[in-house]
């Protein structure tokens, strides 16, 4: 948490409303101590063995019910082990990905009085440009700008999106949720439950794109690009450029999520980790800063986020025996958002919160 004198640095970068950018397109050579990263015990440990994230290839998913069961066998290992796999023939055209990655880039590079206007903490806008959505709460800063568009349940109204990245997150946004669909019903086939389960707790209902841009680093190591943590929502479907930085906490090390030309990258979020009482696991991840930059991501959160949700979610009782009995209270995705906002990114998980 941010003491006086942190504070009133930590307003004064927001109100420059101009972003990590703006410090490198102002030449500054030495970070910000505001963006000082306190190491954690696990930074020297990297990829200290051959592991890879899994990669799952869904060419195969309409091929007949043996096919689809060996897709469905791999997700389930992915889930309980990992937290995370990439996917690949995963249907999303390749021309697609490369749109919404120059999209993305085209909104924060087109100036910063235009962009300007589109800097918020107004967490009820369905387009939110800001540096550091936890500015106030975190331990240090992160050397990372970014945007959230609010796709579903309520579409944003196209007047409301940038120009310049307005078509193509609104066809990306169709394409992630049919993506997001099938991978939940694969995730309720993993779980032994029938293949509509997920999506009839409210799973897909919401989607929320989270854009960011990661600029060149003078002093990558003494920052980082994003804080380790796991995600407050049912699944991640993440897209990254070929620049890398993004790691995954396995077994005590950070293991590189190597970009994979045409991949997109799925993890398991906190809320899926909760309904599932554990089984699948929502994993820490972080992202390393970088001499080189811009690096563009999208990942696409489907969650309802802080929009009003009424639906209680606890572990689903089909999952539930005598001998795993649940682990975690009910919650509503509003309040787990809340909560998870609050405490900002600080390294631990906001699920130990909600455990019984
Ligand atoms: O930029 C990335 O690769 C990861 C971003 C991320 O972890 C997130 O948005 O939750
Ligand atoms: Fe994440």
């Amino acid at each position: 948490m941010a003491n006086k004198s942190d504070f009133s640095e930590r307003r004064a970068f927001d109100e420059t409303k101009a972003g990590v950018k703006g410090l490198v397109d102002a030449g500054v050579k030495k970070i910000p101590t505001l963006f000082h990263h306190q190491p954690d015990k696990f930074d020297k440990a990297t990829n200290l063995g051959n592991h890879v994230i899994p990669v799952i290839d869904l060419a195969n998913i309409d091929k007949g019910p043996s096919l689809r069961q060996d897709i469905v066998h791999m997700l389930r290992e992915a889930s309980e082990t990992w937290g995370f796999f990439q996917v690949v023939n995963h249907g999303t055209p390749l021309s697609v990905l490369e749109e919404i990655k120059n999209g993305v880039k085209r909104f924060f590079e087109q100036g910063a009085e235009v962009i300007k206007e589109f800097y918020t903490r107004d967490k009820f806008k369905s387009f939110i440009y800001n540096s550091n959505f936890d500015l106030y709460s975190s331990p240090a800063l992160n050397w990372r700008d970014s945007f959230a568009c609010y796709l579903a349940p309520d579409a944003p109204k196209p007047e409301h999106l940038p120009l310049v990245c307005r078509d193509i997150l609104l066809e990306y946004g169709k394409h992630m949720m049919n993506l997001g669909t099938l991978l939940l019903e694969l995730f309720s086939e993993a779980l032994g439950l029938d293949p509509g389960h997920l999506k009839d707790m409210g799973c897909t209902e919401g989607l929320i794109a989270l854009c960011h841009y990661y600029p060149a680093c003078p002093e990558p190591e003494l920052t980082v690009g994003t804080t380790k943590h796991s995600d407050n929502d049912f699944l991640t479907v993440l897209l990254q450029d070929r620049i890398g930085g993004l790691q995954v906490l396995y077994q005590d090390q950070w293991i590189d999520v190597t970009p994979v030309p045409g991949a997109l990258v799925v993890n398991v979020g906190d809320l899926l980790q909760l309904i599932t009482n554990d089984r699948f696991k929502s994993v820490e991840h972080q992202v390393l800063a970088n001499h080189v930059g811009p690096r563009i991501s999208v990942a696409c959160f489907f969650s309802t986020g802080n929009r009003l949700s009424s639906n209680p979610y606890g572990p689903i009782k089909e999952l539930l025996t005598k001998d795993n009995p649940p682990k975690y209270r009910e919650t509503t995705i509003s309040d787990y958002s809340a909560y998870y906002e609050k405490k900002g990114l600080d390294g631990t998980t906001a699920l130990t919160h909600y455990k019984i």
